[in-house]
């Protein structure tokens, strides 16, 4: 089975995270996974803290020669920021002359954190919390990345709102969504959008405001049949859905049409059925975001995640101090103003490490000759359907 684990607090030394499950001859290289963590790093709208940072890679097992081994891969991302925190991280000394925070900002888990674990500084919670944590999963995203890659399985991202500003890509051209590169800072492929989002983040920073947004995902190329109908924690749909939620500050997410077919009648709400001999079964539409019955039905998968606004604000929400219960302004510490184009890399990592789990639960194989063979035996099944 592919899974993932993560380490490491937000101001600490840096960041561990343990991928198992990789099968054995996958061609990693380091420098495609320093591609994604810059591509996390940036995007109008973030703090200091991506000034501070480089992000980089460290692999220090399950690899040999840039080739995966089978075994579970190491990975390591330093967090340059600790050489200004190393008193007030030390895993170790005790001798520490921090101020605790008492003062807890709403949205964040820094409250619900302190009840839970009896803490006297909320900072044992926020070093954890913060989403530094998805540097980590993005270094995992880009091992499976390569997996799928084998697979010639492609995934994109882009944001399709921020505040009020939603993008309208049905004008834009198919490869200026599938050419990152060409997006603009907020990664979103409408120009027009993209200058208004700009100047409605700009707007929020100089009132001490956050905002927050949407993100859209887009895979192609999926075989048929990931995840299964038959168990309620094997759908696809559903798993898809606890990696993105668990994205720090995702609040929603939608698959296909998500919450629109609410309101739409069932002759409006299905990708209705067509078969051509060179095609196979296909849609003309894809309301279902490629997911029917918790298994991928082989459209392109197209799931949305919407994220709430920063909960760290200059200018600082009504709070209480821990210790005197008295009225608080919230901490008011450094912080993103916006990260909704960061969120767009973390969830492609967030699909693509579930996707790879499930492929790999389909087709099985310790190596990727064995993986590549069972996977071209089902598509020839497939195709004579
Ligand atoms: C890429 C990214 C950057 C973030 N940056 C900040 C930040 O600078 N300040 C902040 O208060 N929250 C930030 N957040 C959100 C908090 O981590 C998140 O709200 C908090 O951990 C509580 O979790 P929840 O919102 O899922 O309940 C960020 C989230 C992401 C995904
Ligand atoms: C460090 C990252 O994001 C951080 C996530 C975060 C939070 O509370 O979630 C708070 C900020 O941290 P700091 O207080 O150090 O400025 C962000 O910069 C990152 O994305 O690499």
């Amino acid at each position: 089975m592919i899974r993932f684990t993560t380490a490491g607090e937000s101001h600490g030394e840096g960041l561990l995270v343990i991928i198992e499950g990789i099968p054995a001859g996958l061609t990693i290289n380091s420098e495609d996974i320093d591609i994604e963590l810059a591509r996390r790093q940036k995007g109008y709208g973030r703090g200091q803290r991506m000034c501070i940072e480089t992000d980089t890679v460290k692999i220090f097992s399950g690899m040999r020669h840039a080739v995966s081994l089978g075994s579970p891969i190491a990975m390591y991302i330093a967090n340059k920021d600790f050489k200004n925190w190393t008193k007030t991280m030390s895993p170790t000394s005790v001798d520490s002359e921090e101020m605790p925070l008492l003062k807890p900002r709403p949205g964040h888990a820094d409250l619900p954190g302190f009840m839970k674990y009896g803490v006297n500084d909320f900072r044992d919670i926020l070093e954890r919390a913060s989403a530094r944590e998805t540097a980590a999963r993005v270094a995992a995203g880009a091992v499976c990345k390569a997996l799928l890659k084998e697979f010639e399985i492609s995934i994109v991202s882009y944001t399709s709102q921020i505040g009020d500003v939603a993008a309208d890509i049905s004008s834009v051209e198919e490869d200026k969504i599938w050419h990152d590169t060409e997006m603009s800072y907020v990664r979103c492929p409408d120009a027009k959008a993209s200058e208004k989002m700009v100047q409605l983040i700009k707007k929020a920073g100089e009132k001490g405001d956050t905002l927050g947004g949407k993100v859209v995902v887009v895979i192609k190329n999926v075989p048929p049949g990931l995840g299964s109908h038959t168990q309620w924690d094997l759908k696809l749909d559903g798993r898809l859905a606890q990696s993105l939620i668990s994205i720090q500050a995702v609040k929603a997410v939608e698959f296909g049409a998500g919450t629109k077919l609410a309101s739409l009648f069932g002759s409006l709400s299905h990708d209705e059925i067509f078969y051509d001999v060179t095609r196979g079964f296909y849609r003309n539409t894809n309301r279902a975001g490629g997911i029917e019955g918790g298994m991928s039905n082989g459209e392109p998968i197209v799931v949305s995640c919407t994220m709430k606004a920063i909960p760290s604000l200059a200018n600082p929400l009504h709070s209480v101090n821990l210790a005197t219960k008295e009225t608080a302004e919230a901490e008011a510490v450094r912080s993103d103003v916006c990260a909704v184009p960061a969120v767009g890399v973390v969830a492609e990592a967030a699909v693509v490490v579930e996707l790879a789990k499930a492929l790999k639960e389909k087709f099985g194989g310790d190596s990727l000759k064995d993986m590549k063979k069972n996977v071209n035996i089902y598509k020839e099944r497939i195709k004579v359907l």
